[in-house]
C-alpha cells in the first residue's frame, strides 16, 4: 500500500505558518482552512480544538488538522477565534491517519473524526458547554472573573449551553476567552449532545477519622461507648470486618464504599450520626469503570513448533512490514501472539490486538487478562461511551500500552505503536458498512501501523484471499503452523445426504439419521454439540400456500422476517414490523407457512428429537444484552448446556475442550453466497466452524448435511489443501477480473424518486466512464434490494486496476464529479454511496 498521503510536513508551526486547516463536525470533503491571529501562534497545534466561524453565524468547535502557509483560493479565510487545548487530545500520528482514511475511502474528513472520537469526546455541528462534573466551585483553586462567574450562574440553572446561549448571558460577542479560560481552569467542558456527554463515575466512601487509627485505646474506648448503641456498633463491626485496619492500618485511606457499608440492612441514620459524631468520615473518589486486574498466571511454554513460529515471524519482521501467520485450527496462535506482546511492551511500544467480534473477545480477553493483567484495556462496542473514554484516556496517559479491541480500536491515541496483530483476519466483520468511514479495519491496520513504523503481524487458519495473496507473491511474510497444540487432531467429516434420507424416509424434522447418531453418541458420553446454520441472507418468511404471497415491507423490496418469538414479521432493513397475519393478505387463505429455517426453529426441533438434552441458542436475538454472549458462552463452558445452536457467532474462535460433535445444518446454504467471494466464504466458514470439534485428546466429528454432497467444495474442505483451492478459485477471479486483481469502488445512488435516482446514477457512470484510467464500468443497476426505507437505489461497480496511481487518480476525479452532481438543482437531494473494498 502505498501512503497517499505525501510526506509533509507535520511538525508544529514554524514562524512563517499562518494558516491552519481545522477538521470540522459539518459534511464538507475537506479540512477548512483559517488563519493563525498573531496572539494565538505560540498555541496552535495539531491535534487541538479550537473555536472557528463556519458560514455567517455558525460557531463550531474544530480540530486543527494541518498548519501551512498557503492562502485558500476560493474563499477568504476567517481567523480561529481560540485555541481550547494546552494538551492536544488528538496527536499528529492520529490526524495524519483520519487524512489517509478519509482520501482512500472517499468520505468526508468530518465523518472520520466522527468515527474516530467516542462520543463523549466528540465535536458535532453545535458544540455545547456544560460544567465540568469535577469541579467544585466552592474549593475552587482559580479565582473567577465576573463574566465567568455568569456563564457559571448560567450553567447551575441549565445543563448545557449553546455558544449563542453564552453570548446572550453575557450581552457580548467575544466569549470566546473567557470560554477558553474557563476550559483551562477545569470549569466547564465543552462537548456535543448532553445526553452522551462524559460522566465521571464518583463513589462516596465512608472511614474511620483518623485518630481511631492512629490510637487503639481510642477505638476500644468507643466500642465500650457503642456497647449500648447496637445499631451504631453494627456499622463498626462491618467496616471493621471489611477494612481490616489492625493488620493494615494504611487501609483505612481508601476506605470503603457507602452503599456496600449499608448493603446488609443497616440504618442510614445510625451511620449518619457516627459521622456527625466525629468517628467516621464521608468522601468523594473518582472510581476507574474499568477495574484493576492483576496478573494471575504466566505465559505458557510455547510447543517446539509455537516457538519456531515465533523465531519465523520475528526474521520476517527484519525486512517485512507484514506477516501472515497461517496456522489451523486449534494450532495455538493465542500463544504465539503474547509471546510477541510481551517483547514488544518490554522495549516500550505499544500493541494493539484487533477481533473481529465482542462474541469471541470473551475467552481471549480472559486469556490475556491472565498474563498482562490491567497493562491492556479492552474497547468493543457493548461497552458504554463512559467507558470507551476511560480507555481512551487510559491509553493517552500511558496506564493502557496494550489494547485487545474490535475495529474501532484503531483510533484510540496511541503514540508509539509497536505491533498490531489481527486475528481471524479474514472475518468479514473488519469491515464497516455503514456509516462513512465504509473501512476495512484490517487493511487501515496496516496503514496504522505504516504511519507508526509498526509491524502488522495477520492471523487466520483460513487467510483472506487479498492476504494470502500477497504472501504469495512475497509482500508479506508467510508462517506456518500445520499441526494442533498438543494431542488433538483435526477432526473427521462426514456428508449426510438429505435428499438420501428423505428418500428413505429417514429424516426427521430436517435432521438426517447420521446426524442424529452422532450427536447421540456425544450425549452419551457426557460430550458436547454445536450445530451451526448460515444466517447471512436468509431469514425466515412466512409464505402463503395456495398464492405463493410473501409479507413484504411498506418502505423497502425486501421480505419481511418471521419472529417466533414476538410473534412478528419485522424488516431487518428499516425496523418495520407488524403482527403475523391468520390469513393470507391476497388470497385469504389460512394456510400459512414458515419458510427458510432460522436457530429458533432447529432448535425447537432439537428439543423434540433430543429431550432429555439441555439446549442453548446463540443468535442475534438471544444476545443483545451487554452480557449475553457473556452468558451463554459461560454455561456452555460449565457443562450447563448439552447442545448449542447458533450462527456465524458460534464459529469464530472458541475453545471449548468438550466439544466432539459440529452439526452443519445446512450445508448447501453455506454455498450460496451472492457474489464471487462464495467459493472463499464457504471454504472459511465450514473450515472455521468444524474447526471447534475435537480440539482436546478426543477426536472431533463433523456432519455436514447436503442435498448435494457431491460439490466439489466440500471435498476441499474434507481435504483441507488450502494452497490448492486457493490456487484454482484464482483462475476465475482473474478471468473475470475480480480482487485481488482488480480493486473494486461500488457506488450505489439513492433518491425517493425512481425516475430520479436512475437519472442521477446514469449521470454518475457517464461521468465516470470520462476518467482517463485503466478500469471497467459496471452498471447503474438497480440494487440488489431496489429500494430501502423508501430510497429507490441504483449501483455502479468500478474495477479499477490494483496501480496505487490509478486509485489516486480515479477517487480525486471521483471526488469532483459528485461535487459538480451535486449542484445540480434536480440531483440536490441526491445521496451518494462510495464504498471502496465493498466485501
Ligand atoms: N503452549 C501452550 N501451552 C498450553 N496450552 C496451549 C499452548 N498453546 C495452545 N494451547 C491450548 O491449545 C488450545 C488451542 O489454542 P488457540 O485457541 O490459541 O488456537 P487457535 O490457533 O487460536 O485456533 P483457532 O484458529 O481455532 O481459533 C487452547 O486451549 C490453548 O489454551
Ligand atoms: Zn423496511
Amino acid at each position: 500500500m502505498q501512503s497517499l498521503f505525501g510526506d509533509e510536513d507535520f511538525s508544529p508551526q514554524s514562524a512563517s505558518l499562518s494558516f491552519a486547516d481545522v477538521i470540522l463536525p459539518v459534511p464538507i470533503p475537506r479540512m477548512f482552512t483559517y488563519k493563525i491571529p498573531r496572539n494565538l501562534l505560540s498555541e496552535i497545534q495539531i491535534g487541538a480544538r479550537v473555536i472557528v466561524q463556519f458560514g455567517r453565524k455558525k460557531i463550531l468547535t474544530g480540530i486543527i488538522g494541518k498548519v501551512h502557509n498557503k492562502a485558500p483560493q476560493a474563499y477568504e479565510a476567517k481567523p480561529i477565534l481560540e485555541v481550547l487545548d494546552i494538551q492536544p487530545s488528538v496527536n499528529p500520528l492520529q490526524i495524519r491517519f483520519w487524512v489517509w482514511m478519509s482520501e482512500y475511502y472517499c468520505c468526508h474528513i468530518g465523518e472520520v473524526m466522527f468515527a474516530a472520537l467516542p462520543s463523549g469526546l466528540r465535536l458535532s455541528s453545535e458544540s455545547k458547554v456544560q460544567s465540568n462534573p469535577n469541579f467544585d466551585r466552592e474549593n475552587a483553586s482559580y479565582p473567577m472573573d465576573e463574566r465567568e462567574d455568569k456563564i457559571l450562574d448560567a450553567l447551575e440553572q441549565n445543563s448545557e449551553l449553546s455558544y449563542e446561549d453564552c453570548e446572550k448571558v453575557l450581552g457580548i460577542k467575544t466569549i470566546h476567552p473567557i470560554l477558553k479560560s474557563l476550559v483551562a481552569k477545569e470549569a466547564i467542558l465543552i462537548f456535543e449532545k448532553v445526553q452522551e456527554k462524559y460522566t465521571p463515575k464518583i463513589e462516596t466512601r465512608v472511614r474511620l477519622t483518623a485518630e481511631f487509627v492512629s490510637d487503639r485505646k481510642i477505638l476500644e474506648t468507643l466500642f465500650e461507648e457503642l456497647a449500648k448503641k447496637p445499631k451504631q456498633e453494627s456499622i463498626l463491626l462491618k467496616y471493621l470486618r471489611d477494612v481490616p485496619i489492625f493488620n493494615s492500618p494504611e487501609l483505612n485511606e481508601k476506605g470503603l464504599d457507602k452503599s456496600k457499608l449499608l448493603e446488609e440492612g443497616d440504618s442510614e441514620s445510625s451511620l449518619k450520626t457516627l459521622i456527625k459524631n466525629g468517628v467516621f468520615e464521608s468522601f468523594k473518589k473518582l472510581i476507574n469503570r474499568i477495574g484493576e486486574v492483576e496478573p494471575e498466571k504466566e505465559a505458557a511454554k510455547l510447543s517446539t513448533s509455537q516457538a519456531q513460529a515465533v523465531q519465523e515471524i520475528k526474521g520476517h519482521f527484519e525486512d517485512k512490514n507484514t506477516v501472515l501467520l497461517h496456522g489451523i485450527t486449534g494450532s495455538g496462535k493465542t500463544e504465539i501472539y503474547i509471546q510477541l506482546i510481551r517483547e514488544v511492551l518490554e522495549s516500550g511500544s505499544q500493541v494493539l490486538l484487533l477481533l473481529p467480534e465482542i462474541a469471541l473477545t470473551t475467552q481471549i480477553v480472559n486469556r490475556l487478562q491472565q498474563v498482562f493483567g490491567s497493562k491492556m484495556g479492552v474497547y468493543h462496542s457493548k461497552y458504554s461511551d463512559n467507558e470507551r473514554v476511560e480507555v481512551w484516556n487510559g491509553v493517552l496517559s500511558g496506564r493502557f500500552s496494550f489494547v485487545v479491541g474490535v475495529r474501532s480500536s484503531i483510533f484510540l491515541p496511541f503514540d508509539s505503536l509497536g505491533l498490531i496483530i489481527v486475528d481471524e483476519e479474514h472475518e468479514s466483520s473488519y469491515k464497516q458498512f455503514d456509516p462513512a468511514p465504509r473501512f476495512q479495519a484490517r487493511d487501515a491496520a496496516i496503514m496504522l501501523a505504516y504511519f507508526h513504523q509498526a509491524k502488522t503481524l495477520l492471523g487466520s487458519a483460513t487467510p483472506s484471499f487479498e492476504t494470502y495473496y500477497n504472501a504469495s507473491k512475497g509482500k508479506y511474510g508467510y508462517v506456518q503452523l500445520t499441526s494442533r497444540f498438543g494431542e488433538s487432531a483435526l477432526p473427521e467429516f462426514h456428508l449426510a445426504n438429505l435428499a438420501a434420507d428423505r428418500k428413505k424416509n429417514l429424516l426427521k424434522l430436517d435432521s438426517t439419521r447420521l446426524l442424529r447418531e452422532k450427536i447421540q453418541e456425544a450425549l452419551g458420553k457426557n460430550e458436547q454439540v454445536l450445530i451451526f446454520q448460515n444466517r447471512r441472507g436468509y431469514s425466515p418468511y412466512i409464505q402463503c400456500e395456495d398464492c405463493g404471497w410473501t409479507g413484504q415491507c411498506v418502505q423497502c423490496d425486501v421480505s419481511l422476517t418471521y419472529h417466533q418469538f414476538a410473534e412478528e414479521l419485522r424488516c431487518h432493513y428499516c425496523g418495520y414490523k407488524e403482527k403475523v397475519p391468520s390469513d393470507c393478505s391476497a388470497c385469504g387463505s389460512t394456510q400459512l407457512s414458515t419458510m427458510g429455517m432460522g436457530t429458533e426453529r432447529i432448535e425447537e426441533s432439537l428439543i423434540l428429537l433430543f429431550p432429555e438434552a439441555r439446549m442453548g441458542r446463540m443468535d442475534l436475538d438471544t444476545t443483545r444484552s451487554k452480557y449475553g454472549y457473556q452468558r451463554i458462552l459461560d454455561e456452555f463452558s460449565a457443562g450447563q448446556i448439552d447442545i448449542l445452536v447458533g450462527t456465524q457467532m458460534i464459529t469464530k474462535g472458541l475453545d471449548f475442550g468438550r466439544v466432539t460433535v459440529v452439526g452443519i445444518w445446512d450445508g448447501d446454504r453455506i454455498l450460496n453466497f451472492p457474489d464471487f467471494r462464495a467459493g472463499e466464504r464457504a471454504y472459511q466458514q465450514i473450515t472455521q466452524v468444524a474447526g471447534r470439534a475435537g480440539r482436546r485428546s478426543e477426536k472431533g466429528q463433523v456432519v455436514i448435511q447436503s442435498r448435494n454432497p457431491e460439490h466439489p467444495l466440500f471435498e476441499q474442505v474434507i481435504r483441507g489443501d488450502y494452497d490448492a483451492f486457493f490456487r484454482k478459485e484464482m483462475m476465475d477471479r482473474k478471468q473475470f477480473f475480480y480482487p485481488p486483481y482488480v480493486k473494486l469502488v461500488k457506488i450505489t445512488t439513492r433518491h425517493s424518486d425512481h425516475k430520479t435516482a436512475e437519472k442521477a446514477a446514469i449521470a454518475l457512470h457517464r461521468q465516470m466512464a470520462q476518467i482517463a484510467v485503466k478500469k471497467i464500468v459496471l452498471g447503474p443497476e438497480k440494487g440488489l434490494i431496489g429500494r430501502i426505507k423508501n430510497q429507490y437505489q441504483f449501483e455502479s461497480l468500478i474495477k479499477l486496476e490494483r496501480s496505487g496511481t490509478t486509485q489516486t487518480t480515479f477517487k480525486e476525479k471521483l471526488g469532483e464529479i459528485l461535487q459538480e452532481l451535486q449542484a445540480i438543482p434536480a440531483f440536490r437531494s441526491v445521496r451518494w454511496i462510495v464504498d471502496v473494498d465493498p466485501s
